[in-house]
């Protein structure tokens, strides 16, 4: 049989990118970048003067098409590969990044009537201005004692499907009645490929509290909610929920002849994109911890138990790999946070010093910390400058870094911005342990851990535990390839399970990260500090961060 691939698109926070993959071994082949045209839109409604209130992140839905239009064509060209070898397409999204449709399935946002309201457009998974509504939905679920809460660690977060809809409900309710649908953008890109409407079921499980026995939140609390949210699973949130791991379809003639593939390529259920990258680092079965470490960090985990542990964002059935509950935890900034110091707090001689030796800034930043120890800054952060996600599942706390003196020098505190995440992470492994999950191994995937040494050794100091990275360097892309090539089966050159994909397809680096004893000592000491400050601002004192934020919010 001649040579058959498999193409992954993974949807990021700024870009989507286009893999094509040889699907017997999953070798990369060809791919290629595009930046969304509209990027982020915090700011700003495109081509109108309405402004964005703090705390919102949305989309254009456009610019996921330009990503099918441009990545794939440009993908083939590359390798000369022929569309009839092209066995199937899978894609991964961030989520819960969702939009309202009309009844032709045409995002509202792209309409005359509708496109200077921003509850119209897509809202980004970062979007973080439902709070208020997230707030209210865990204060009615733990009064009525709702049974999904306790799946999602006992709060929903802001990011998720329902008090996004809430939201919308709440300050937009004429473009809630004219939303015929809310759709994960996952699932209404791969409607667009192939004219099928369909869920998947990890987007669904993850990030709207669907459960594959008792369904969605029940009608009678949604009622209680707001009596308008009442049918909302029935009506804006209706359509079949398909396990990850199957076929949604197969590829559309007007999609195929945009994309330059044949009609009729199958194509996989949607997928979330840190989801994607767990059989992509080869692990399909539970006890290893897979770090999806990029803008922000998720922590993924299989498991062949159902267990409700506090500050776990969610457990789902078939969520990660079918057959297994898969859990999730997550940090809502990482690489974010050191984005942020490198563009928003880094003094001229650093990016003069980077100039000079023709190194990124984080690189020049990374070099000059990795020669100070562990503790010796005096410096320890809290890494919360976009919320808490795990384990306190809060929005609203924000950063902070304890030490500063007028002897402080910016690496020093980029170190103590890589450790406050090292030490989130410690967090969430231990709230995992003490949920009764077994944390066997560690791996990291996602663009940081081939991006900063220094990182990966703070953690595997940290958490005192050896870590394997994954050998590609686009870990999503490639879990939606193996998606494209068990969608297509084993028959047509793919293959029947995901575990018998990433038995081909999926890799690690010879080359592991392993603790070294003396900073796994000095860090037990910093984390005890890290756990102080934890608990004090996130607990004991929640409401102090909270009220800075109001006066921002209010300035
Ligand atoms: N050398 C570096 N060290 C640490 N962080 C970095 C470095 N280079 C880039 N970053 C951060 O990595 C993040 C991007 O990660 P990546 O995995 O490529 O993207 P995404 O999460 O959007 O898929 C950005 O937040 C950026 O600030
Ligand atoms: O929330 C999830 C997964 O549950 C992600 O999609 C979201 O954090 C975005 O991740 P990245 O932008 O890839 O870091």
């Amino acid at each position: 049989m001649s040579k058959k691939y498999a193409i992954g698109v993974d949807y990021g926070t700024e870009s989507g990118r286009a893999l094509l993959v040889d699907a017997a071994t999953g070798e990369e082949i060809a791919s290629h970048v595009t930046v969304y045209p509209h990027g982020v839109i915090d700011e700003q409604l495109p081509g109108s003067e309405v402004r964005l209130e703090p705390d919102w992140a949305l989309q254009h839905p456009l610019d996921y098409m330009e990503v099918l239009k441009q990545s794939i064509p440009a993908v083939l060209k590359e390798s000369f590969v022929k569309p009839d070898s092209v066995i199937g397409i899978g894609i991964d999204f961030t989520a819960c990044t969702m939009l309202p449709l009309n009844k032709a399935g045409v995002p509202l946002c792209e309409l005359d009537e509708w496109k200077d309201n921003p509850h119209s457009w897509v809202k980004l998974w970062k979007h973080h201005a439902a709070q208020e509504e997230a707030t209210r939905i865990n204060a009615l679920a733990e009064e009525r004692g709702e049974a999904f809460l306790s799946r999602y660690g006992g709060k929903l977060s802001s990011e998720w499907m329902l008090p996004k809809v809430h939201q919308i409900l709440n300050e937009a309710p004429e473009v809630y009645e004219a939303a015929d649908l809310f759709m994960e953008a996952a699932d209404w890109v791969t409607m667009q490929l192939t004219s099928v409407m369909t869920r998947n079921s990890c987007t669904a499980g993850y990030k709207a509290n669907w459960h594959k026995g008792d369904g969605y939140p029940s009608e009678a609390f949604l009622k209680a909610l707001d009596p308008r949210l009442e049918h909302l699973t029935s009506t804006k949130l209706r359509g079949s929920i398909a396990s990850i791991g199957t076929k949604a379809g197969d590829l559309n003639q007007q999609m195929a002849e945009a994309i330059g593939l044949l009609p009729n390529t199958a194509v996989a259920v949607g997928h979330i994109d840190a989801h994607a990258m767990v059989p992509a680092v080869g692990v399909v079965t539970p006890g290893k911890l897979v770090l999806t470490m990029g803008t922000s960090t998720c922590h993924l985990l299989l498991s062949d138990k159902e267990i409700h542990a506090d500050g776990i964002c969610g457990v789902v059935e078939d969520g990660i790999v079918a057959g297994y509950y898969g859990y999730e935890a997550g940090q809502s900034a990482v690489g974010d946070i050191f984005a942020w110091f490198v563009n928003e707090a880094v003094p001229s001689e650093v990016k003069q010093a980077a100039q000079q030796q023709n190194v990124s800034v984080h690189e020049w930043l990374e070099q000059q910390a990795a020669q100070s120890r562990p503790g010796e800054s005096g410096l320890l952060a809290l890494d919360w400058w976009n919320g808490n996600r795990s384990v306190l599942m809060d929005a609203d706390l924000t950063g902070l870094i304890v030490g500063l003196t007028l002897q402080t020098k910016p690496a020093e505190i980029y170190r103590a911005l890589l450790e406050a995440t090292a030490f989130g992470t410690k967090k969430i492994i231990e709230a995992f342990q003490a949920g009764g999950i077994t944390v066997d191994e560690l791996y990291a995937c996602g663009g940081l851990p081939q991006k900063n040494r220094l990182l990966m050794q703070i953690y595997a100091d940290v958490t005192g535990r050896e870590i394997k990275i994954a050998d590609s360097v686009q870990t999503a892309a490639l879990g939606a390839a193996m998606h494209g090539a068990v969608a297509a089966g084993a028959e047509a050159g793919g293959y029947d399970t995901i575990a018998d994909a990433a038995m081909h397809m999926a890799r690690v680096k010879d080359e592991t990260y392993k603790p070294i004893p003396e900073n796994v000592q000095a860090y037990q000491q910093l984390y005890e500090a890290y756990s102080t400050l934890h608990h004090y601002f996130g607990e004991e004192n929640k409401q102090l961060m909270k009220d800075l934020k109001k006066l921002r919010l209010k300035g």
